[in-house]
């Protein structure tokens, strides 16, 4: 049973507020309200299609809303001011978005993003269809392909400032998926969990081949009851070899090493 509209929005904006102003960063009405009926969109479409699995206000705020804005603090860039909605419009693909995390809760509080949402399952692409007409968003197409293909379409790649994933494949996989689609001085995002050692250290020959350098770690500890995570900034030095990324699932059954 779902529970009502007035409660589930309440919990919903108290622990979203909460979340925000430990990281500092201040949305306008407009943006929390977009925010609380894109989590309403996710709880009632996930009774007919399988989004996610967490579906309770205080998760949904603190797991999806505020983990996928933790990625504003590595993305903002020198001298720009502290409230997203003023940042200016870069290019941002998000790879297997599922049910929008992190590009669609990234351009709720960062309006003049031009997003793509990358995502394979053609059920979620809808629902992330249906979510950016619902809310009436401008700059979001969604694609329903592989990351892989996507990353061999003229139109699609060393197209995108920023490229950036949460929670789709390990990093040397990842990779391949990312930085194809990423410009030259562009950056990659992957949003891991607090252990990255090991998967840094298994990714030092894909990003080599791939022309990535890692430009950053950034330990993430809210909010205080979440386990840490990690956000690692890799930017783009040298184009992608033509034949990145390979074939739709070669990477993950042949990381590179
Ligand atoms: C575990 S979910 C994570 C969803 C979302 N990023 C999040 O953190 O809530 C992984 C998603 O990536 C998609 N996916 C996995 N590999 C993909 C690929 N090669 N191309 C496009 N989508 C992919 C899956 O369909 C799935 O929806």
């Amino acid at each position: 049973m779902l529970m009502k509209h007035e409660d589930f929005e309440g919990m919903f904006r108290r622990v979203l507020e909460e979340g925000l102003s430990g990281l500092g960063w201040t949305l306008p009405e407009s943006a929390l309200e977009a925010m609380a009926r894109y989590a309403r969109m996710v709880r009632e479409w996930n009774e007919r299609i399988n989004l996610t699995t967490l579906v309770d206000p205080e998760a949904m705020a603190a797991r999806h809303f505020i983990d996928s804005l933790t990625a504003l603090m590595v993305l903002r860039e020198p001298g720009w001011p502290p409230a997203p909605a003023q940042w200016p419009a870069r290019r941002l693909a998000d790879i297997g978005s599922g049910a929008g995390f992190p590009g669609l809760a990234l351009k709720l509080a960062w309006p003049a993003l031009e997003v793509t949402l990358i995502e394979s399952v053609g059920k979620k692409a809808r629902f992330l269809e249906a979510v950016a007409q619902e809310l009436g968003l401008d700059g979001v197409t969604v694609l329903a392909r592989r990351a892989e293909e996507v990353g061999q379409d003229p139109a699609h790649r060393e197209r995108y400032d920023i490229a950036i994933a949460r929670a789709v494949a390990a990093l040397p996989v990842l990779l391949e998926y990312l930085l194809p689609l990423v410009r030259v001085n562009g950056m990659a995002v992957a949003m891991k969990g607090a252990e990255v050692e090991e998967e840094l250290a298994a990714a030092r020959g894909a990003l080599e081949r791939l022309g990535g350098r890692l430009r950053e770690r950034r330990e993430v500890a809210w909010p205080p009851h979440l386990p840490p995570r990690t956000l690692l900034v890799f930017e783009k030095a040298a184009p992608t070899p033509a034949g990145y990324p390979r074939r739709p699932g070669i990477p993950e059954k042949r990381p590179l090493r």
